[in-house]
Formats: structure tokens, C-alpha cells, sequence
């Protein structure tokens, strides 16, 4: 009885514990990149969407932006289309973005909208295309210092966000695809990082939270498994040149972020279950956290 009686008493306190970050965040905007890489799981899939919910019906607003580089991989090579991959970026032929076009918006963006709408009329599933979301130019990689042609990737130069608040206003949840029209009347694959960063600043959020397969940014990878828990978008600007691979765009999307005027940036681990409520809801302090730099200061690379 005794023994009952504390456990439930354990369980009122994990409850009232989540008070401080209820009044904080009520009423915010939270942008979530969900990875690519973050959604093979089937069960990390359905704890993924139980989070999302559990945030709606706390008072926030999720917005998520999804990726899909494995998803595109797979489809790629099941067409036998070449895939590779410069600056974090897939080199995108035309033939290579009518697959990326329809494995997002046709594939990844519909298992989405589907698992979170097992619990309710919430997710609505957007492309970046519709109501002019996100408007690209043609964007070239640098490496070297030298540009490069990387084909149809496209920079975002416009958000417009108001068929996505009048979503958020009717209590929606947006699924939002990272591909954009340009005025020159293409169609642009934007990296999901990227995207959500953009959107991120345009939508005023309080949060950007990647989800992807590591648990956080690694001080020396691949030599090394230390994650930096915290650092400024100063230190993050100077580590920014001798990160690799997919981190680039993720670090360099919680820059533009923080510098845009978003209080923080996260990278979280998605393959532990539940790593979203834990970000938000305590203070566990898990995966990488950035935050602005004080006026000033000076940068400094962490330990
Ligand atoms: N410093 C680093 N810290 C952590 N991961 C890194 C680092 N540098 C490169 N990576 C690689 O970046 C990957 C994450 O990027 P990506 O594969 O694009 O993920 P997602 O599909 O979630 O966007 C990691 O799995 C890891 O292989
Ligand atoms: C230009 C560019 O690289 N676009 C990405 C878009 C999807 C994405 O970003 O997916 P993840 O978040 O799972 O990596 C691509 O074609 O793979």
C-alpha cells in the first residue's frame, strides 16, 4: 500500500516537474526537422508522433519538416539514378528531382501526416511549392573556396508563412516538404535542415529541434564519440569549416537560426524513444544545444 502510494506520488512529481517548461513554452511555435535517418524504426516512428501530439495538446505549435535522404537513395537506385553528394548536398539532375520531388511529398511527407494522424485530424502535409511556402535560387557549393554546380538545389530567399499560420491557428499540425518553386519556374530540392531553418526564423519559433542519428555534434568525429552538449553560434561559426558530411547543413542551419533570431537550436539523438518530450520537458540537457553568442564576445572553440 505504502509502496503504492510513493510510486504514485513519483509519477505526480514527473507530472509537475513539466509545470515551469508548460507556462514557458505554451503557446509557442516549435520547429522540428524529423531526419531521414531518425524515421527506420518503426517503434522511434510511433513514439516520434505520440510526441508530437503530447506538444499539441500541451499548447504548443509543432511544425515539422521532414527529410529523406535514405528514402531518395532507395528510390534512386531502384530507377538507376546516380546519387552523389557534395558539401552534405545531393547533386540533383533533373531526373534525380522528379524522384526527390515525389519520394518527399508523395512518400516520406504521407507516412508522416499518417502516423501522426492516428491520433486525431491534427497533420496536414504541405510542399514548399504550395501558397509559395519557399521561393529558391539555384544554389552552388563552395568547396575550396571554389563554387560548384550541384544542379537543381535550391536557397531559400522567401518564407512566406501565411497559409501555414492560418494552419496553426485552426490547431493543425503542418508537414512541411523541403522543396521550393523559383521565380524563374523551377522546382528546387532544398537539404531539410536548411529548410526548417528558414522556416524557423520566418515563423518566429521559439525551438528548432533536429532529430537525426547521432546523439548530438561530436567534438572530433569520426575519431570520437564526445558530444558538445552546449556552444554560442560563435564558437559554432569557427567549428563550422571542419565539420563533414550531413552535419553541415544541420550546423550550419542552427546558425542561421540562432543568428536569426530563435532563442535556441538543438540536435537531438531521434532513436531514443521519446528524446523530443525529454528535450523540451526537462532538463536532461541531451544532444547538442546552441545559443546565441553574448553581444561582443569573443569566439572560442569548447573543449
Ligand atoms: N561532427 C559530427 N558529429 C556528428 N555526426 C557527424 C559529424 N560529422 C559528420 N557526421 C555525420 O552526419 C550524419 C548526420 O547527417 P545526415 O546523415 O544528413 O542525417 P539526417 O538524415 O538526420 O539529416 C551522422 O550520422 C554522421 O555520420
Ligand atoms: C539538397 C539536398 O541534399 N536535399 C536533400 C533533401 C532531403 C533531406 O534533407 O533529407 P535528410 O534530412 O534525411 O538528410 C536530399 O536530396 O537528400
Amino acid at each position: 500500500m505504502r509502496k503504492n502510494r510513493m510510486g504514485v506520488m513519483a509519477k505526480a512529481e514527473t507530472l509537475i516537474k513539466a509545470l515551469p517548461w508548460l507556462e514557458r513554452f505554451h503557446g509557442t511555435t516549435v520547429v522540428i526537422k524529423y531526419g531521414g535517418h531518425a524515421m527506420t524504426d518503426e517503434e522511434l516512428r510511433h513514439s516520434f508522433a505520440e510526441d508530437v501530439v503530447f506538444l499539441r495538446y500541451a499548447g504548443l505549435k509543432p511544425v515539422i519538416v521532414h527529410g529523406g535522404g535514405p528514402q531518395i537513395n532507395a528510390a534512386l537506385a531502384r530507377n538507376g539514378i546516380d546519387s552523389t553528394f557534395t558539401a552534405g548536398l545531393r547533386v540533383t539532375t533533373p531526373e534525380a528531382m522528379e524522384v526527390v520531388r515525389m519520394v518527399l511529398t508523395g512518400q516520406v511527407q504521407r507516412d508522416v501526416v499518417g502516423l501522426i494522424n492516428r491520433h486525431g485530424p491534427f497533420a496536414l502535409g504541405m510542399s514548399g511549392e504550395d501558397a509559395h511556402l519557399f521561393t529558391a535560387e539555384r544554389k552552388h557549393a563552395v568547396v575550396d573556396g571554389e563554387a560548384v554546380d550541384i544542379g537543381q538545389v535550391g536557397e531559400i530567399v522567401e518564407v512566406q508563412v501565411g497559409a501555414l499560420r492560418a494552419l496553426l491557428d485552426d490547431g493543425r499540425i503542418p508537414v512541411i516538404s523541403s522543396i521550393a518553386r523559383g521565380d524563374d519556374g523551377e522546382v528546387y530540392n532544398v537539404n531539410a535542415d536548411t529548410a526548417a531553418a528558414a522556416l524557423a526564423v520566418a515563423l518566429d519559433a521559439t525551438k528548432l529541434v533536429v532529430l537525426t542519428d547521432v546523439e548530438g555534434l561530436y567534438a572530433d568525429w569520426p575519431d570520437s564519440d564526445d558530444v558538445i552538449d552546449r556552444l554560442t553560434t560563435d564558437e559554432l561559426a569557427v567549428l563550422l569549416p571542419d565539420l563533414s558530411a550531413g552535419m553541415v547543413p544541420k550546423m550550419e542551419a542552427c546558425l542561421t537560426a540562432v543568428r536569426g533570431g530563435v532563442p535556441q537550436a538543438h540536435v537531438l539523438d531521434g532513436r531514443v524513444l521519446h528524446s523530443l518530450l525529454l528535450e523540451i520537458f526537462t532538463d536532461e540537457g541531451i544532444g547538442t544545444m546552441v545559443l546565441p553568442s553574448p553581444p561582443g564576445s569573443a569566439a572560442e572553440v569548447p573543449a
